[in-house]
This record gives structure tokens, sequence and C-alpha cells, in this order.
């Protein structure tokens, strides 16, 4: 379960360019339930993200991830309980190290660094069995370097590499969106088998409003740092993409120019 109470978060405090990214967000969201999060340009997604992994440490309030309180702990401290794929296919792997070691530096996240063991038979196996579960034809190219893969391939592996380590949390930064329409319903399948299997508490940010009603359980919109929608249930199995699109333009108080977009 993932806790959130009266985050803030505000950047360049004192300074001309302060800004408020976050404003007092409150979200309890249960164990395994997979949240997608929508909003418009600088709504403060990105930032919440942050705030779960890390990366962004709270001006105010208090993060929970389970019964711990990593309100101010480091990314690496809470490396073993969150997990991350990112838009850019190319962040979050090395791509001059071949799929089976990008592997095997997921599976030690959250440990203490020490000496690397050997990628024994056994592993190699364990590595080559998940990979080929992608039925994408890469367990046969386990040696090869993760820049060789196309961006859907290394999105694929960097799925199965937030799921290694055991991690309860899957933060998902608009993972598809480098992708192509093709591609991305692939890897939209694979996060929703991974999630599912592994029942992960899982949140989703994309600009897809398509994604954000078909996969999940609930939604939430936030504009201006702010939780300003929260669906889930039979009020979410009604909603359709224009009507989340309406809610845009009303808290934009402007027409959008980019429909297509948003509902691809
Ligand atoms: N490190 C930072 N320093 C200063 N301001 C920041 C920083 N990170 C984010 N911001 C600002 O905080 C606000 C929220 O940014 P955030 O990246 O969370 O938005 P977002 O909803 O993810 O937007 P997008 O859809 O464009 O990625 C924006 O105004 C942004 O410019």
């Amino acid at each position: 379960m993932i806790t959130l109470k009266e985050i803030k978060v505000i950047f360049g405090k004192g300074t001309p360019l302060q800004k408020q990214a976050l404003n007092g967000v409150s979200l309890t969201i249960e164990e395994g339930s997979f949240v997608t999060v929508i909003g418009s340009n600088g709504a403060g997604k990105s930032t919440l993200l942050g705030v779960l992994a890390g990366d962004v440490l709270a001006s105010e309030g208090q993060v929970l991830i389970g019964h711990a309180d990593v309100t101010r702990k480091s990314t690496a401290a809470r490396a073993g309980l969150v997990a991350r794929v990112f838009q850019d296919p190319l962040t979050g792997s090395y791509g001059s190290l071949s799929i089976e070691e990008n592997l095997a530096l997921a599976a030690r996240r959250g440990e203490r660094r020490g000496p690397v063991s050997a990628l024994g038979p056994q592993r190699r196996e364990h590595f080559r069995d998940r990979i080929a579960e992608l039925n994408l034809g890469l367990e046969n190219r386990m040696k090869d370097r993760m820049d060789l893969l196309s961006g859907g391939q290394r999105q694929a592996v960097s799925l199965v590499m937030a799921t290694l380590a055991g991690s309860e949390v899957l933060l998902l930064d608009e993972h598809t969106a480098a992708l192509d329409p093709g591609m991305a319903e692939f890897v939209m399948g694979l996060t929703q088998k991974i999630v599912s299997e592994r029942k992960l508490t899982t949140l989703m940010v994309t600009h897809s409003m398509r994604q954000a009603l078909d996969y999940g359980h609930r939604t939430i919109m936030l504009h201006g740092g702010e939780i300003v929608l929260d669906v889930s249930g039979d009020s979410r199995k009604t909603l359709q993409v224009e009507d989340l699109i309406a809610m845009f333009r009303k808290m934009r108080g402007q027409t959008l120019d980019d429909d297509a977009l948003l509902i691809g």
C-alpha cells in the first residue's frame, strides 16, 4: 500500500523561479491496485512519481510504502521497494551492457553493494526463462548489448528488470510514449500481465486518455499540483475519453489543439 499525506513540493524555494509542483496531495493506493495518472503539461505527474521513487524529496508531508515511512529516504534506500520504467527506452538500462548483465544488475536492486557474484548457469537460465516469456525471441540474444535492441524490445526488457528484485511498487512514466502504436500496445499488454501476476501496486503516467481508461482500476487527474479527479469502480466504467478531454478543457480554460494526441 502507498500512502501520501499532504505532500507539498516546492522547487527553487526562495528564488524568483520558485514553483510549487505539488500542493498538498493526499492519496492512498491499496496493495495491488493499478492507478493511471493523467494531467496536462506541468501538472505535477512526474513530480508525484519522483516523490515515490525518492528522487524528489517532499517539502512537506509524509510518504509511506507499506508501513515504512520513506519520506526522507534516498532513491538508493528505496530501490528494493520501488521500480521505475521511464519514457525514454535508453534510461533505466545500460546500453553498453548485455541483456543478461542488465538483468543481473536489476536483480541486485536495493542490495548493499558488494562483490558482484558471477553469473552462474542457474541464474543465466532463470533470466533466459523470464526473457523467453516475452515471446520476442530475445532469449537467443542474451549476450547482445542492450543498445542493439529496438525501443519496444528495450522497454519490454525494462519491465522484466523492474520485477526481478521483488519491488512492491511499479512506477511507469509514460513508458509507451516513445513507441510506435503496435509496440505500445504490446508493451501495455505485457504491463497488464506483469502487474496482475505479481500483484504490483502500480502508478502509470500517460498522456493517452484511452490508455488511462482502458488499463488499471482507478484514474486520477492532476492539475496545478492538486488531484482534481479521482475515479474508480462503476463511475470509471461509464467514463469516456471525451469526458476526460472535456475536463482537460475546463481545467485549462482553453481549447485543446492536440485532441488527437490525447485520444491516441
Ligand atoms: N527540478 C525542477 N526544478 C524546478 N522546477 C521543476 C523541476 N521539476 C519540475 N518542475 C516544475 O514543476 C511543475 C510540475 O512538473 P512535472 O514535471 O511534475 O509535470 P508533469 O505533469 O510531469 O508534466 P509533463 O506532462 O510536461 O511531463 C512544472 O511547472 C515544472 O516546470
